[in-house]
């Protein structure tokens, strides 16, 4: 298979599909790789880098999308991206069409096949491809967090730790998942006072073992929501409900009701974010204020620490990539189901149905969609 890297386009989007260790795998399976001038420049990987294990360098992203079979990125293709993918060709990223309707419709109208990183699942019930980068935001989270609320940036001025005599923020985890988990972990080791809810009793069970009194393990409610909100300093939104818009779980009232120069950093305003005033925002400009409260809400967090992601990614999407390659995309779909769920588009089909449902569009079955491709 021919297998194409184009450049991240993204604001300050500096990771990339593939690192040339990865390059050197697929050329070792028998594959050719094609990759787009500089793509890795921002990670500090040249052009020289990937000729060195194989790969041809083409000079645009035109040529890299005109070329391969499939398509290995970071971030869901921009419009202009979405305007070179061809019939039959396979695009393999992170996707996010629950709160992207233009994007979902382009994807329909290329017929090419649209498997998301962050709806493949695993038999452990988690999300392989997803969690290496809610591992770094839900840490950069805590960063993000505590420089909103320094005075400079319109916070409290706030330390997240307090010192000696002077109390600690306090610090509101809203989802117990990869994202929560970490950012818990980082507001722990930071000193500050950490609340966690999460709707999963098991979940709950797993922070209460991990963090045993260091964080109080709350059962979800709209509301213990409410009153630890209005408590608190700062504010991580991260949850999930896989393939949907995320559910406004903070609301405009909470938010006007909150300590004015308190924060909330919106981990997943790539699903739409989970606080109603929450509009994405980008690493250019990452927040800006509502009702006296700091909001956060970059959608591509993991691109501030690209170096980090994009290996962190690239473990876990290498041998899914290979996979792809080897087998073709109907054969590495259809004999593992968890692969499967990360299917969202084929030849104009939407085959996830949460973003079927949420913009009241046909659904089909993936595996239908696989059989009759
Ligand atoms: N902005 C960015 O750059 C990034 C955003 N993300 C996003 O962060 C979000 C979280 O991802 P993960 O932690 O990997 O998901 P996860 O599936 O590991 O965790 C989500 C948690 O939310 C909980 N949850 C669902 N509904 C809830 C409710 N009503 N109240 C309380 N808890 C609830 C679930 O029980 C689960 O424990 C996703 O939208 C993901 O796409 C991830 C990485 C980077
Ligand atoms: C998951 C995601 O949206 C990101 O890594 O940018
Ligand atoms: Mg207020």
């Amino acid at each position: 298979m021919l297998i194409g890297v184009p450049k991240e386009i993204k604001n300050h989007e500096y990771r990339v599909g593939m690192v040339p260790a990865s390059v050197r795998e697929l050329i070792n399976h028998g594959h050719q790789v094609v990759v787009e001038t500089n793509a890795g420049i921002g990670i500090g990987f040249t052009d020289e880098d990937y000729i060195a294990v194989g790969a041809e360098i083409l000079p645009t992203a035109a040529d890299v999308f005109a070329k391969a079979d499939m398509i290995v990125k970071v971030k869901e293709p921009q419009a202009v991206e979405r305007a070179m993918l061809r019939e039959g060709q396979i695009l393999f990223t992170y996707l996010h069409l629950a709160p992207d309707l233009p994007q979902t419709e382009d994807l329909v109208k290329s017929k090419s096949i649209c498997i998301a990183y962050e709806t493949v699942t695993d038999a452990r019930g988690g999300l392989p491809l997803l969690a290496p980068m809610s591992e770094v935001a839900g840490r950069m989270s805590i960063q993000a967090g505590a420089q909103a609320l320094e005075k400079s940036n319109a916070g409290r001025g706030m330390l997240l730790g307090g010192v000696p005599g002077v109390e600690p923020a306090k610090v509101v985890v809203i989802g117990a998942g990869m994202v929560g988990n970490n950012a818990a972990q980082m507001a722990v080791g930071m000193g500050a006072d950490v609340v966690v809810l999460d709707r999963n009793v098991d979940v709950l069970r797993r922070v209460d073992a991990q963090f045993g009194n260091r964080v109080k393990a709350v059962y979800s409610t709209a509301d213990a929501l409410e009153k630890h909100v209005l408590e608190a300093d700062l504010v991580i939104g991260g949850v999930l409900i896989p393939g949907a818009a995320a559910p406004k779980l903070v609301t405009a009232e909470h938010i006007k009701n909150m300590k004015p120069g308190s924060a909330i950093v919106d981990v997943a305003i790539d699903q739409g974010g989970c606080i109603e005033t929450s509009k994405a925002t980008t690493h250019a400009e990452p927040t800006y204020i509502v009702d006296d409260v700091v909001h956060y809400c970059v959608a591509n967090m993991p691109g501030a620490v690209p170096r980090t992601s994009t290996f962190a990614l690239n473990n876990a999407t290498l041998p899914y990539i290979i996979k792809l390659a080897n087998k073709g995309y109907k054969a590495a779909l259809l004999e593992d189901d968890h692969f499967m769920n990360g299917l969202n588009v084929i030849n104009g089909q939407i085959t996830c149905k949460e973003v079927a449902e949420g913009f009241n569009m046909e659904f089909v079955d993936a595996r239908t969609a696989l059989e009759n491709a």
